[in-house]
Protein backbone atom coordinates (compact mmCIF):
# COMPACT_ATOMS: atom_id res chain seq x y z
CA UNK A 1 0.00 0.00 0.00
CA UNK A 2 1.39 3.63 -1.11
CA UNK A 3 0.14 6.17 1.06
CA UNK A 4 2.10 9.28 1.14
CA UNK A 5 0.65 10.76 4.53
CA UNK A 6 0.47 14.73 5.35
CA UNK A 7 2.20 15.21 8.62
CA UNK A 8 1.75 17.90 10.74
CA UNK A 9 4.72 20.07 11.59
CA UNK A 10 3.02 20.70 15.09
CA UNK A 11 2.28 16.91 15.93
CA UNK A 12 4.59 15.52 18.65
CA UNK A 13 4.94 12.24 16.78
CA UNK A 14 5.69 14.17 13.31
CA UNK A 15 9.53 13.30 13.46
CA UNK A 16 8.42 9.49 13.86
CA UNK A 17 5.80 9.65 11.21
CA UNK A 18 7.99 12.05 8.85
CA UNK A 19 10.72 9.22 9.03
CA UNK A 20 8.56 6.46 8.24
CA UNK A 21 6.84 7.91 5.46
CA UNK A 22 10.23 8.30 4.14
CA UNK A 23 11.10 4.87 4.69
CA UNK A 24 8.24 3.64 3.14
CA UNK A 25 7.40 6.01 0.30
CA UNK A 26 10.26 7.64 -0.40
CA UNK A 27 7.94 10.61 0.58
CA UNK A 28 6.38 12.80 3.06
CA UNK A 29 4.26 15.95 3.04
CA UNK A 30 4.84 18.49 5.87
CA UNK A 31 1.71 20.52 6.65
CA UNK A 32 2.00 23.41 9.38
CA UNK A 33 5.11 24.03 8.74
CA UNK A 34 6.90 27.72 9.12
CA UNK A 35 7.00 28.76 5.76
CA UNK A 36 3.62 30.80 5.01
CA UNK A 37 1.33 30.31 1.96
CA UNK A 38 1.67 33.90 1.27
CA UNK A 39 5.59 34.11 0.99
CA UNK A 40 5.28 31.52 -1.49
CA UNK A 41 2.55 33.32 -3.56
CA UNK A 42 4.63 36.60 -3.39
CA UNK A 43 7.52 34.39 -5.14
CA UNK A 44 5.88 33.26 -7.50
CA UNK A 45 4.03 36.13 -8.63
CA UNK A 46 7.77 37.69 -8.30
CA UNK A 47 9.25 34.92 -10.44
CA UNK A 48 6.44 35.16 -12.60
CA UNK A 49 6.91 38.75 -13.64
CA UNK A 50 11.06 37.41 -13.94
CA UNK A 51 9.98 34.77 -16.60
CA UNK A 52 7.90 36.94 -18.25
CA UNK A 53 10.65 40.03 -18.72
CA UNK A 54 13.39 39.57 -20.96
CA UNK A 55 15.80 39.99 -18.35
CA UNK A 56 16.45 36.50 -18.01
CA UNK A 57 17.85 36.50 -20.67
CA UNK A 58 21.17 38.50 -19.36
CA UNK A 59 20.88 35.44 -16.04
CA UNK A 60 21.67 33.02 -18.31
CA UNK A 61 23.58 29.81 -16.79
CA UNK A 62 27.56 29.87 -17.77
CA UNK A 63 28.87 26.78 -18.12
CA UNK A 64 30.24 25.53 -15.48
CA UNK A 65 29.00 27.36 -12.78
CA UNK A 66 25.66 25.70 -12.34
CA UNK A 67 23.05 28.72 -11.28
CA UNK A 68 20.88 31.29 -13.25
CA UNK A 69 18.84 31.32 -15.86
CA UNK A 70 18.14 27.76 -17.88
CA UNK A 71 16.11 28.46 -20.86
CA UNK A 72 12.79 26.56 -21.93
CA UNK A 73 13.91 22.61 -22.54
CA UNK A 74 17.58 22.60 -21.56
CA UNK A 75 17.42 19.76 -19.15
CA UNK A 76 16.64 16.07 -19.51
CA UNK A 77 16.40 13.18 -17.18
CA UNK A 78 18.59 10.60 -17.15
CA UNK A 79 17.90 8.95 -19.91
CA UNK A 80 14.85 10.35 -21.06
CA UNK A 81 14.28 10.53 -24.95
CA UNK A 82 13.22 14.55 -25.17
CA UNK A 83 13.89 17.84 -22.87
CA UNK A 84 11.54 18.82 -20.18
CA UNK A 85 8.78 21.97 -20.86
CA UNK A 86 10.18 23.77 -18.59
CA UNK A 87 12.57 26.72 -18.18
CA UNK A 88 14.23 27.59 -14.10
CA UNK A 89 16.56 29.40 -12.36
CA UNK A 90 18.80 27.96 -9.72
CA UNK A 91 20.01 29.47 -6.48
CA UNK A 92 22.72 29.42 -4.30
CA UNK A 93 24.15 31.44 -1.53
CA UNK A 94 26.64 33.20 -3.76
CA UNK A 95 24.10 33.57 -7.13
CA UNK A 96 23.38 37.03 -8.16
CA UNK A 97 19.64 37.62 -8.40
CA UNK A 98 17.49 39.83 -10.13
CA UNK A 99 16.46 42.68 -7.58
CA UNK A 100 12.90 42.16 -8.09
CA UNK A 101 12.92 38.46 -6.20
CA UNK A 102 16.17 39.10 -4.23
CA UNK A 103 14.63 39.63 -0.57
CA UNK A 104 12.01 36.87 -0.86
CA UNK A 105 14.42 34.37 -2.53
CA UNK A 106 17.02 35.07 -0.21
CA UNK A 107 14.56 34.74 2.91
CA UNK A 108 13.33 31.38 1.56
CA UNK A 109 17.06 30.06 0.71
CA UNK A 110 17.66 30.53 4.24
CA UNK A 111 14.86 29.41 6.07
CA UNK A 112 14.70 26.19 3.67
CA UNK A 113 18.30 25.07 5.08
CA UNK A 114 16.77 25.76 9.07
CA UNK A 115 13.62 23.79 7.58
CA UNK A 116 16.02 20.89 5.85
CA UNK A 117 18.33 20.63 8.86
CA UNK A 118 15.77 20.24 11.48
CA UNK A 119 13.83 17.11 8.75
CA UNK A 120 17.51 15.46 8.86
CA UNK A 121 17.54 15.64 12.73
CA UNK A 122 14.31 13.78 12.67
CA UNK A 123 15.86 11.29 10.18
CA UNK A 124 18.59 10.61 12.35
CA UNK A 125 17.03 10.32 15.19
CA UNK A 126 14.08 7.85 14.02
CA UNK A 127 16.56 5.47 12.05
CA UNK A 128 17.98 2.34 13.39
CA UNK A 129 20.74 2.54 15.23
CA UNK A 130 22.52 -0.48 12.64
CA UNK A 131 21.73 1.91 9.92
CA UNK A 132 22.62 4.89 11.68
CA UNK A 133 25.83 3.25 12.00
CA UNK A 134 26.76 3.61 8.26
CA UNK A 135 26.72 7.69 8.22
CA UNK A 136 29.73 8.71 8.67
CA UNK A 137 28.80 11.75 10.17
CA UNK A 138 25.58 12.94 11.89
CA UNK A 139 22.63 14.11 8.89
CA UNK A 140 22.59 17.37 10.08
CA UNK A 141 25.87 17.75 10.64
CA UNK A 142 27.05 17.02 6.90
CA UNK A 143 25.01 20.08 6.17
CA UNK A 144 27.18 22.18 8.61
CA UNK A 145 28.61 25.18 6.53
CA UNK A 146 27.55 23.66 3.36
CA UNK A 147 27.02 26.28 0.03
CA UNK A 148 25.52 23.23 -1.85
CA UNK A 149 21.97 23.16 -1.35
CA UNK A 150 20.57 24.59 -4.14
CA UNK A 151 16.84 26.51 -4.38
CA UNK A 152 15.35 26.04 -8.01
CA UNK A 153 12.84 28.10 -9.25
CA UNK A 154 10.56 25.98 -11.99
CA UNK A 155 8.76 27.74 -14.70
CA UNK A 156 6.52 25.19 -16.67
CA UNK A 157 4.73 27.42 -19.31
CA UNK A 158 0.98 26.99 -20.09
CA UNK A 159 0.27 24.28 -22.80
CA UNK A 160 -2.00 24.47 -25.42
CA UNK A 161 -2.60 21.33 -27.65
CA UNK A 162 0.31 18.77 -28.16
CA UNK A 163 4.03 19.00 -27.00
CA UNK A 164 6.68 20.32 -29.06
CA UNK A 165 8.40 16.88 -29.25
CA UNK A 166 6.55 13.66 -29.45
CA UNK A 167 6.45 12.40 -25.44
CA UNK A 168 7.65 15.54 -23.71
CA UNK A 169 6.16 16.09 -20.40
CA UNK A 170 6.74 18.48 -17.92
CA UNK A 171 9.47 17.15 -15.92
CA UNK A 172 10.10 13.47 -16.85
CA UNK A 173 10.38 10.31 -14.73
CA UNK A 174 14.33 10.71 -12.60
CA UNK A 175 15.27 10.35 -9.30
CA UNK A 176 16.89 13.72 -6.99
CA UNK A 177 20.30 13.66 -6.73
CA UNK A 178 21.01 15.22 -3.30
CA UNK A 179 19.86 13.83 0.55
CA UNK A 180 16.39 15.48 0.80
CA UNK A 181 14.52 17.60 -1.00
CA UNK A 182 11.80 20.05 -0.02
CA UNK A 183 9.66 20.74 -2.61
CA UNK A 184 7.33 23.96 -1.82
CA UNK A 185 3.65 22.86 -3.05
CA UNK A 186 3.59 23.84 -6.76
CA UNK A 187 0.67 26.06 -7.97
CA UNK A 188 -0.92 23.52 -9.71
CA UNK A 189 -1.45 19.80 -9.58
CA UNK A 190 1.09 17.27 -11.88
CA UNK A 191 3.35 15.96 -9.51
CA UNK A 192 3.54 11.91 -8.75
CA UNK A 193 5.74 9.39 -7.50
CA UNK A 194 5.91 5.66 -8.48
CA UNK A 195 5.28 3.01 -6.09
CA UNK A 196 7.90 -0.23 -6.66
CA UNK A 197 5.25 -2.09 -8.71
CA UNK A 198 5.62 1.14 -10.93
CA UNK A 199 2.06 2.39 -10.58
CA UNK A 200 2.33 6.55 -10.16
CA UNK A 201 0.09 8.20 -6.95
CA UNK A 202 -0.52 12.00 -7.05
CA UNK A 203 1.63 13.67 -4.76
CA UNK A 204 -0.89 15.51 -2.05
CA UNK A 205 0.53 19.19 -2.09
CA UNK A 206 -1.73 22.04 -1.15
CA UNK A 207 -1.51 25.24 -0.91
CA UNK A 208 1.16 25.92 1.24
CA UNK A 209 2.29 21.87 1.73
CA UNK A 210 5.67 20.98 1.70
CA UNK A 211 6.52 17.26 0.16
CA UNK A 212 9.81 16.12 0.94
CA UNK A 213 11.51 13.43 -0.92
CA UNK A 214 14.28 11.11 -0.54
CA UNK A 215 17.20 11.68 -3.16
CA UNK A 216 20.30 9.90 -3.93
CA UNK A 217 22.58 10.45 -1.85
CA UNK A 218 20.58 9.38 0.99
CA UNK A 219 19.84 6.34 -0.42
CA UNK A 220 23.47 5.70 -0.80
CA UNK A 221 24.67 6.88 3.14
CA UNK A 222 21.94 4.71 3.99
CA UNK A 223 22.30 1.38 1.85
CA UNK A 224 18.80 1.67 0.53
CA UNK A 225 16.88 1.74 3.81
CA UNK A 226 15.58 4.73 2.55
CA UNK A 227 14.44 4.84 -1.09
CA UNK A 228 15.08 7.34 -3.37
CA UNK A 229 11.93 7.81 -5.00
CA UNK A 230 10.91 8.03 -9.27
CA UNK A 231 8.97 10.92 -9.61
CA UNK A 232 7.83 12.76 -12.30
CA UNK A 233 5.26 16.01 -13.47
CA UNK A 234 2.69 15.72 -15.91
CA UNK A 235 1.43 17.56 -18.74
CA UNK A 236 -2.43 18.99 -17.89
CA UNK A 237 -5.02 17.06 -18.81
CA UNK A 238 -6.12 17.12 -22.62
CA UNK A 239 -2.58 19.17 -23.06
CA UNK A 240 -4.55 22.12 -21.82
CA UNK A 241 -3.29 23.85 -18.75
CA UNK A 242 -2.08 26.86 -17.23
CA UNK A 243 1.37 27.55 -16.21
CA UNK A 244 2.54 25.73 -12.97
CA UNK A 245 5.44 27.18 -10.58
CA UNK A 246 7.34 25.13 -8.66
CA UNK A 247 10.26 25.52 -6.14
CA UNK A 248 12.51 22.60 -4.71
CA UNK A 249 15.13 23.11 -2.08
CA UNK A 250 17.51 20.48 -2.92
CA UNK A 251 19.60 19.45 0.40
CA UNK A 252 23.45 19.15 -0.30
CA UNK A 253 26.20 18.16 1.93
CA UNK A 254 29.48 19.41 2.14
CA UNK A 255 31.33 18.19 -0.96
CA UNK A 256 33.72 16.38 1.17
CA UNK A 257 31.27 14.40 2.98
CA UNK A 258 31.45 10.42 2.63
CA UNK A 259 28.46 9.54 1.71
CA UNK A 260 29.85 5.69 1.41
CA UNK A 261 33.10 3.76 1.43
CA UNK A 262 34.05 4.23 -2.33
CA UNK A 263 32.35 8.04 -2.55
CA UNK A 264 31.75 11.73 -1.32
CA UNK A 265 29.33 14.04 -1.79
CA UNK A 266 31.06 15.86 -4.99
CA UNK A 267 32.70 12.34 -6.54
CA UNK A 268 29.02 11.48 -6.52
CA UNK A 269 27.72 14.98 -7.73
CA UNK A 270 29.87 15.33 -10.32
CA UNK A 271 29.40 11.88 -11.74
CA UNK A 272 25.13 12.08 -11.98
CA UNK A 273 25.55 15.43 -13.53
CA UNK A 274 27.13 14.46 -16.27
CA UNK A 275 24.43 12.02 -17.11
CA UNK A 276 21.68 14.62 -17.08
CA UNK A 277 24.03 16.85 -19.40
CA UNK A 278 24.46 19.57 -17.19
CA UNK A 279 28.08 19.01 -15.55
CA UNK A 280 30.43 21.63 -16.31
O1 LIG B 1 7.89 20.69 -10.11
C1 LIG B 1 7.81 19.78 -9.29
O2 LIG B 1 6.84 19.66 -8.53
C2 LIG B 1 8.93 18.75 -9.18
C3 LIG B 1 10.22 19.18 -9.76
C4 LIG B 1 11.30 18.15 -9.60
O3 LIG B 1 11.06 17.02 -9.29
C5 LIG B 1 12.73 18.54 -9.77
O4 LIG B 1 13.00 19.66 -10.27
O5 LIG B 1 13.59 17.72 -9.42
FE1 LIG C 1 12.81 15.95 -8.67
Amino acid sequence: MFEIKAVSFRDPDAPAAFARSLRETGFAVLADHPITPERIDAAYAEWGRFFASPDKESFKVRPPAPDGYYPFRSENAKGAPAKDLKEFFQVYPATHLPDSVEATTRGLYEDLVVLGITLLEWVEDNTPPEIRARFSEPLPAMLRGSAMSMLRILHYPPQTGAPPEPGATRAAAHEDINLITLLVAGSAPGLEAQDRDGNWHAVPCDRGMIAVNTGDMLELASGGYYPSTTHRVVNPEDGQGGARFSMPMFIHPRPEVRLSVEKTANEYLQERLREIGLAG
